[in-house]
């Protein structure tokens, strides 16, 4: 019995870090996916663990379900989610202590943690192996720590009794709405675990996908028909979501007054971004009014995260690379580092494109352009049920 699931990573338009202060923030789902395969044993594997194979830094860990029932003797499924309490997420811990994670690695554990809680909280101990890989690079703006969380509760929940599914349907298939709702909310709870204080927007637009508008929890999904190319540019830089998110937390502490006019203009970015994206487009003119507002929006945007403390050396080289071509650049995600969106204008000839991401990659930075606004999360049933 065993089923796949993937969801895909997101860029945010306008509105990263001021979403988690209540401001509005605009993001697309891309075409890059993280797959998580879940499978019981049969009785004829003789396989009493949980286990997680984690693909893309080749690593494995397995719990003996005997150590788990006795680290957890009072665990009880659940649905619909709770938090997890901080008792819980010790016990937790504790046991992906026990897997001795390699030091250069470490940042998986809070990972392993969201596995083994999103895993125990719906089968318990029930023997399973989830298999996860990517196409997203890790720890780098695209939203990896969300897609793992939303294909991870995508494929636990369809092997539960909590979603009903057509098992006679072949290929990806997705959740009705309630059991959209469902994955995404537990994905929300494994990016607690992960982000320490996460808005929700990255694991609501991978389990939704196309384009939405979020603030304070709230979704709203976006129509457009305007065509949005952006070059995304991995600076290569390493950075953690939970702790840029905690600075920009400490430096709101420290400035509120100011932080306050930071969210807001942010807040009027974002709604302003979200309407050119909307409004219909009649011909090449539009479009290149539009394409025109919305690269300066994009600045704008990026000047409110140097304020906040999050751009990086290396974004601010992207953004002088691209500027030398009269092109707009923002970070995407948590900054410090990570990935850089340029907005390529519908008009712009494939040989300028080709000497930017030339020149991009001269810096040492990789360049990729992604579909935007696709399918959110999907499943598949492999065999028989
Ligand atoms: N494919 C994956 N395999 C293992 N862990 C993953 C994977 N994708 C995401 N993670 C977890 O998410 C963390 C990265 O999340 P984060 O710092 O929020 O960056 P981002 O979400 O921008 O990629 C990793 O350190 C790891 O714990
Ligand atoms: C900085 C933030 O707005 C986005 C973080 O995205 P990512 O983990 O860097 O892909 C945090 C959040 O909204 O939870
Ligand atoms: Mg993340």
């Amino acid at each position: 019995m065993e089923v796949r699931a993937r969801a895909p990573g997101k860029i945010i338009l306008a509105g990263e870090h001021a979403v988690v202060h209540g401001s509005a923030a605009v993001a697309a789902s891309i075409d890059l996916y993280t797959y998580v395969s879940l499978r019981f044993p049969t009785p004829a594997d003789n396989d009493e663990t949980i286990s997680l194979q984690l693909k893309d830094v080749s690593l494995e860990f397995s719990w003996p379900v005997a150590r788990i029932k006795e680290a957890f003797p009072n665990l009880e499924t659940q649905i619909p989610p709770s938090s997890c309490s901080l008792e819980t997420l010790k016990l937790i811990a504790s046991l992906v202590d026990e897997q001795n994670i390699p030091e250069a690695n470490i940042g998986l554990a809070s990972g392993v943690t969201a596995f083994l809680w999103l895993f125990t909280s719906i089968h318990g101990c029930k023997p399973a192996k989830a298999v996860v890989n990517s196409e997203l690079p890790l720890g780098s703006g695209l939203g990896s720590s969300a897609a793992f969380c939303v294909a991870l509760s995508a494929a636990i929940l369809a092997l539960s009794d909590s979603v009903t599914v057509d098992f006679s349907h072949q290929g990806w298939q997705v959740f009705g709405e309630n059991e959209l709702e469902l994955v995404n909310k537990w994905a929300f709870e494994g990016e607690k675990i992960i982000h320490g204080k996460p808005s929700g927007i990255d694991n609501t637009v991978s389990t939704y996908g196309n384009m939405i508008k979020f603030k304070s929890g709230d979704l709203t999904r976006l129509k457009t028909n305007m065509p949005l190319k952006m070059l995304i540019t991995n600076t290569k830089v390493g950075r953690n979501t939970k702790a840029l998110v905690a600075s920009v937390s400490e430096r709101t502490l420290r400035h509120p007054t100011a932080m306050a006019s930071v969210f807001t203009a942010v807040d009027s970015i974002s709604s302003e971004v979200a309407a050119i994206i909307q409004s219909p487009v009649s011909d090449d003119l539009a479009i290149t009014e539009k394409e025109e507002k919305l690269a300066e929006l994009m600045e704008m945007n990026q000047g409110l995260l140097q304020c906040m403390g999050v751009s990086h050396a290396s974004i601010e080289t992207v953004l002088r690379t691209t500027l030398k071509y009269k092109l707009s650049t923002k970070l995407t995600g948590a900054g410090g580092g990570g990935c850089v969106l340029t907005l390529l204008p519908t008009l712009l000839s494939g040989t300028v494109v080709d000497k930017v991401i030339a020149d991009l990659e001269t810096c040492g930075f990789q360049c990729l352009l992604a579909g935007i606004g696709g399918n959110g999360v999907e499943f598949s049933y492999i065999g028989t049920y």
